[in-house]
């Protein structure tokens, strides 16, 4: 057996918060187990020695296509240009991943790192985990942790704390035994049924309410607190029934968060129109709308709106890049939660509270003047389905024995069933406590484990040579109804916050013909925004020769609108200059790659998305080609992968022989695997390749950024396709690339 390590380091990289949280919460556990260590986000690498700390573990997810976390894009400079290969040797590693299986990459981004740390010496202790969040982090997570303690306490020293780790984690176990419930408790709890689900499903999903901006409307926060009251989950308890116990229960989380309540009369600060502590990477902007029009016609599945924001000022940004839209949560569901809280007056809601404690999650770490409406508008997520751990936690202060072994049931073992059916029906925490009366959390507890609300990203479609201080974006309204048999309709939080805020755009979905509006002037709708940082290579190359195959059906089309833009404008200017500088009479045609588009929607006359830009675009020789997979016109569904096909020969040449770059932007799953697989297909017929080396290709391709990829998860189309067909309830399926709306998460 090696000298153990005195002491270990977590180093953690997050895009969206899980990693983050997982990362802490293995630290306080280690903690409280005997080991000493720290835990650093990986950026700031530097502070944990790794050198010589002798056991490190990495928690990391992804982002992009397989790509790290932003928050640790130094640590991965710092790993390139090592130059000793032997900089990890007296380190033992262990790597967990977070990724999802719906992008190609699964997980790239820990298996890459694993390799590059052993490559410079270091040796894995224990084997790497990969977690998949379109089954649950928690299916590889919870084990993954469990098992590491034995293997750690071989590689690392651990106090002798005197007291027994067991005894101390007690609240911390991961059995219970199910408490048999009295009559009064059972008594006490409804059974679910179709009428005691408290919100009637509406015939229609409307999506204008008469909500207005609550980011700058303070008086809003009076509002009716009954407004809207939570869906009661249904859960199939036959396997609780039989039950003695219950195992497998995730850990409780570490408790962090207190609130210290400052001095009545403490005014909120505000940075802009949203709380000071709201952390943003870049300054945030309050733009303001400055045209809005819905681009998709009467009858599409899915309105898709397009807005432009002025920025005030000339920016410095590229078609393609991608900023963060800061919606609040849903006003509404923000007041019904704290209702349910026993926040039930405007004082105890304008409270202002210091967010303190050890290894707060970066989202409340700048919390130190926050009101508690605040902190449910803009810090927590109360939307997306919960983590088992919450529901082990909300178990912890759940009084009624029935509903106690039911929230216990649904994060066990023997309820991995059920929980994912709960997880399908896509609960919100006002539907938790709705269906568990006697659950009273405290609000502490609640900020230690809800995930963080986050930034919704969108992409920028127009060309800073034509619109200097204008952003636009195009986006679908995220509404739909999860599937049978809950059937409860659910909105996405951004994208809805949008909707009603410009809610002016309402005649318009109803005309044939969307019409572009210009707002009053004396409506000032203001949307806070920020630019990215690292922004992804999802930009056009610079140099304006090189070709381009450009793949994006629906709103995946938007950053090629603003590609196409930029390359028309720069036609424009070099056109007026009379050719290229010394040589003047030069035909420019030559200085401008040949752009091949392949664009896919359903329907002609409903969802053929910026039509006009595109046929213009045609015909001013700016697009060379463009393809239209058309998938609901006729018998035959075709969709852009099938058209690759048809072209594949074509397009080897274009690819490999002109050096065309490749972009895809939409779907993660059905199509840019379409895609993926079609362009392998390609390099199998006419690159005389195995399959296995065409795979390999595109990798290296990938790598190369010679093909580009900006994917978002959509939550199965098929599944609410079906649905949308079976009640013919007006559904409309997701938003758009980068958005990590309700749908997605
Ligand atoms: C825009 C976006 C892109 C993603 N790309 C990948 C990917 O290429 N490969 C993968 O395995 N997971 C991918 N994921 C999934 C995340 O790794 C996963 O959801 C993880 O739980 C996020 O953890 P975080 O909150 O710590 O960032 C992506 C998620 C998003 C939102």
């Amino acid at each position: 057996m090696t000298e153990k390590a005195p002491a270990y380091a977590i180093l953690w990289a997050s895009q969206t918060g899980n990693a983050e949280w997982i990362a802490k919460n293995i630290h306080k556990e280690a903690e409280t187990r005997g080991f000493k260590g720290e835990c650093f986000v990986m950026n700031e690498y530097e502070l944990a020695n790794m050198d010589k700390t002798g056991v490190l573990i990495f928690v990391t997810s992804n982002t992009g296509d397989g790509d790290p976390p932003d928050n640790s894009s130094k640590f991965w400079r710092f790993l390139r240009r090592q130059k000793d290969k032997e900089y990890f040797a007296r380190c033992k590693v262990a790597v967990l991943g977070l990724g999802d299986t719906n992008y190609s990459n699964f997980n790239n981004s820990a298996i890459r790192l694993e390799k590059k740390v052993r490559d410079l010496g270091a040796t894995v202790f224990y084997e790497k985990g990969l977690a998949d969040d379109a089954e649950g982090l928690e299916n590889v997570v919870d084990p993954w942790i469990e098992n590491l303690w034995p293997v750690l306490s071989d590689y690392c020293e651990k106090k002798d704390t005197g007291v027994d780790p067991n005894a101390k984690l007690a609240a911390a176990m991961s059995e219970v035994k199910i408490s048999p419930p009295t009559d009064a408790d059972i008594a006490a709890q409804e059974p679910y049924s179709m009428t005691n689900r408290r919100e009637k499903l509406p015939d229609v999903v409307t999506p204008y309410t008469t909500l207005q901006n609550s980011l700058v409307m303070n008086e809003q926060i009076n509002g009716d607190a009954n407004a809207i009251a939570g869906h009661k989950i249904h859960i199939d308890t036959e396997a609780l029934a039989n039950a003695t116990q219950l195992t497998g229960l995730p850990r409780i989380p570490a408790a962090s968060a207190k609130l210290v309540a400052l001095d009545k009369g403490t005014e909120p600060s505000q940075k802009g129109s949203v709380p000071q502590f709201v952390y943003t990477p870049t300054p945030v902007m309050d733009a303001v709308v400055s045209k809005v029009s819905c681009i998709s016609r009467k009858g599409a599945l899915k309105r898709t709106l397009h807005l432009e924001l002025d920025l005030g000022h000339e920016t410095d940004f590229q078609p393609g890049d991608a900023f963060g839209v800061l919606a609040p949560n849903d006003e509404d569901l923000v007041q019904a939660v704290l209702r349910r809280l026993d926040i039930k007056t405007a004082e105890q809601e304008m409270q202002m509270y210091a967010v303190q404690g050890d290894d707060l999650p970066s989202h409340l770490k700048h919390a130190t003047c926050v009101s508690m409406v605040d902190l449910f508008r803009y810090a927590v997520d109360i939307t997306t389905a919960p983590r088992k751990a919450l529901l082990r936690l909300l178990g912890e202060y759940t009084t009624n024995a029935q509903e106690k072994n039911q929230i216990m049931f649904l994060c066990s073992k023997q309820g991995t069933a059920q929980f994912n059916a709960l997880r399908e029906q896509q609960p919100t925490l006002l539907d938790i406590l709705t269906t568990f009366p006697s659950c009273h959390p405290p609000i502490e507890r609640l900020l230690d484990t809800l995930p963080a609300h986050m930034p919704r990203y969108y992409s920028i479609a127009n060309s800073p040579l034509a619109h200097p201080r204008a952003i636009r974006f195009a986006f679908n309204i995220v509404q739909y109804t999860t599937a049978d048999p809950y059937n409860v309709a659910r909105k996405g939080v951004a994208t809805t916050w949008l909707d009603n805020l410009t809610g002016m755009v309402e005649a318009a979905a109803h005309d044939a013909e969307p019409t572009l509006i210009d707002i009053a002037v004396k409506e000032r709708i203001v949307v806070p925004i920020f630019f990215k940082i690292n922004n992804n290579s999802f930009v056009l190359p610079t140099d304006t020769s090189k070709p381009m195959l450009l793949i994006g059906p629906g709103t995946g089309i938007a950053p090629f609108i603003g590609f196409l833009e930029h390359r028309d404008e720069q036609r424009k200017i070099r056109n007026s200059l009379g050719g290229v500088g010394a040589f003047p009479d030069r035909d420019i045609a030559n200085d401008f790659g040949e752009i091949r588009v392949y664009y896919g929607f359903r329907e002609r006359n409903k969802d053929y998305l910026f039509n006009t830009e595109l046929e213009e675009f045609v015909q001013r020789g700016v697009i060379s080609s463009l393809e239209l997979a058309v998938s609901r016109e006729s018998e035959k569904k075709t969709y852009v992968q099938d058209l690759i096909r048809r072209d594949k020969q074509e397009l080897y040449d274009f690819i490999v022989n002109k050096g065309a770059l490749i972009y895809v932007c939409g779907d993660a799953k059905g199509m840019a695997t379409g895609v993926h697989e079609a362009l392998a297909d390609m390099l199998v017929e006419y690159g005389n390749m195995e399959k296995m080396e065409a795979i390999r290709t595109l990798t290296t391709w990938i790598t190369e950024k010679r093909y580009l990829r900006d994917l978002v998860r959509y939550q199965s189309l098929r599944d609410l396709l079906a649905q949308y067909n079976a009640n013919k309830t007006r559904q409309i399926y997701s938003g758009h690339k980068h958005h990590i709306d309700t749908l997605t998460t």
